[in-house]
């Protein structure tokens, strides 16, 4: 499997797992194929398997430190490879191998899995990680030369003082992302009372072997992330994402509030679910421009709507949706980004061939870039300010009679709003894509003028 767009885990196939690795064969058998996930050493097996078979990677954890449930940690990180590929400055909302991105892992802990995973997964990324606990952190150095990763990390050996993100002591001027799984409980006690709920349920991963250091930290995981937000408000865009897992829904939330209050509006919430009953949630955070994909809600109605009158369509609509990074289901609206998708349902009287004339008339007619690919039937849109208005239109014709080609000059002007535009011709509908900006204004009136030349009556 091509590790670099791994899928995230749905659930675990045990049973498979011992198909691959004779060792773990052994333990499925003789635990008659009901692992018992209270026992340190099988969920230590469990994940050294994994690392192992899905990814080439080996581990060793001291008894008394956090051994990480992998599924739950890849998907963490397949979702940030979803939020790095599809905010590249060139949209091509793909995963590119000569990309050099760099990450930092806050608090990597004694297995170092974050760095691992991302530097296993995309050869051309080159991880910093920090932790204050010796033990973990002397654990973490092990772990990333027993797996030849070294060479692409720098490791740093926090204390109390030094700050979450530590770009000068890491002695880098810019991070693509940062990544962290922090402490999630306020004292010992509460953590006492959560691990005990999870053992009674009697799941896999029911079982931590976290120490207090790894687990406990003022204000929990609301606390530990509202520094890395406080410290993100001083570094700005020289991180292009701030990240963090969340043990609790209400943390995450709490976060996003808090962005908003910083007035922050280029966030992406997500859920990793990995098919237990333990949910946990992650959040990112962004001072640029680029916006991550999503689907709105309003597209997925019109999804279902397609989906029971145009059953060809079932297949494509379900991958479009299982690709929204920005957004995820069963949260409040409050709490979600802004949706970066509209989807605009062409009339009867439209066949996809005169809707894509009409657009390329409309928008070619603008003072912006249009750049149009007919094989793909995909175009983007930059423009410098609203230039679709009436006013603008009126004022941008009389130039171009005067026979000035642009009422600015068109290089070195900044993009105010960057938008792609698909054509779907089985679905009959345009589906547009906000890819750049920071202006909701402005993507919300680019999206109603387009929409306008597909009314009923045009
Ligand atoms: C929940 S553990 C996560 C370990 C690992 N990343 C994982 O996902 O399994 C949290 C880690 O954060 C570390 N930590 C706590 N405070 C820190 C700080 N101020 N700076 C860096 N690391 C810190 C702890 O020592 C611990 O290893």
């Amino acid at each position: 499997m091509d590790l670099a767009q791994r899928p995230p885990y749905e659930t675990v196939d045990f049973k498979a797992l011992g198909q691959r690795d004779d060792e773990f064969m052994v333990l499925w058998q003789n635990s008659s194929g009901r692992l018992d996930f209270q026992d340190p050493e099988t969920t230590k097996a469990v994940s050294k398997t994994i690392l192992k078979v899905d990814f080439g990677l080996q581990l060793e954890v001291p008894d008394d430190r956090l051994c990480p449930p992998i599924p739950n940690r890849w998907n963490y990180v397949a979702w940030l490879q979803g939020l790095i590929d599809s905010t590249s400055a060139d949209y091509s909302n793909k995963y590119d191998p000569e990309r050099k991105v760099i990450g930092l892992d806050i608090g990597t802990g004694a297995s170092a899995i974050y760095a691992m995973l991302c530097l296993k997964s995309r050869p051309n990324w080159t991880m910093c990680a920090t932790d204050t606990d010796k033990k973990s952190f002397d654990s973490a150095a092990r772990n990333l030369a027993i797996n030849n990763l070294m060479t692409r990390t720098k490791l740093l050996q926090a204390t109390a003082l030094t700050p979450l993100i530590p770009i000068f002591a890491l002695g880098v001027d810019h991070l693509d992302f940062t990544i962290c799984n922090p402490p999630f409980f306020t004292s010992q006690d509460e953590m006492a009372s959560s691990l005990d709920g999870e053992r009674k349920s009697r799941k896999p991963n029911a079982t931590c072997t976290g120490a207090e250091v790894e687990m406990v930290c003022p204000g929990g995981d609301l606390g530990f992330v509202t520094s890395i937000v406080n410290e993100s408000l001083v570094l700005r865009d020289k991180v292009q994402w701030y990240s963090s897992m969340f043990g609790k829904l209400d943390s995450a939330k709490a976060i996003t509030r808090l962005l908003k209050r910083h007035g922050i509006s280029n966030w992406a919430v997500g859920v990793i679910d990995t098919g237990g009953n333990t949910k946990r949630w992650v959040v990112a955070w962004s001072f640029g421009d680029l916006r991550p994909r999503n689907v709105s809600v309003v597209s997925y109605t019109y999804m279902l709507r397609n989906l029971i009158m145009r059953k060809k369509q079932v297949r494509a609509n379900i991958i479009l949706w299982e690709q929204s990074i920005a957004r995820m289901e069963n949260i409040a609206n409050e709490c979600l980004p802004f949706p970066t998708l509209y989807t605009v349902i062409f009339p009867d009287s439209f066949s996809p061939e005169m809707a894509k004339e009409t657009l390329n008339t409309h928008l070619s007619s603008l003072d912006m870039k249009w750049a149009w690919d007919a094989e793909t039937s995909t175009g983007i849109v930059e423009a410098s300010q609203n230039v679709w208005s009436r006013a603008y239109r009126r004022a941008y014709e009389r130039k171009k009679k005067q026979g000035a080609e642009h009422m600015e000059a068109e290089e070195g002007q900044k993009v105010e709003l960057a938008v792609r535009i698909k054509v779907v011709d089985l679905a009959r509908q345009m589906d547009v894509e906000w890819l750049r900006g920071t202006d909701q204004v402005l993507w919300e009136s680019f999206c109603g003028a387009v929409h306008g030349k597909f009314k009923k009556s045009s």
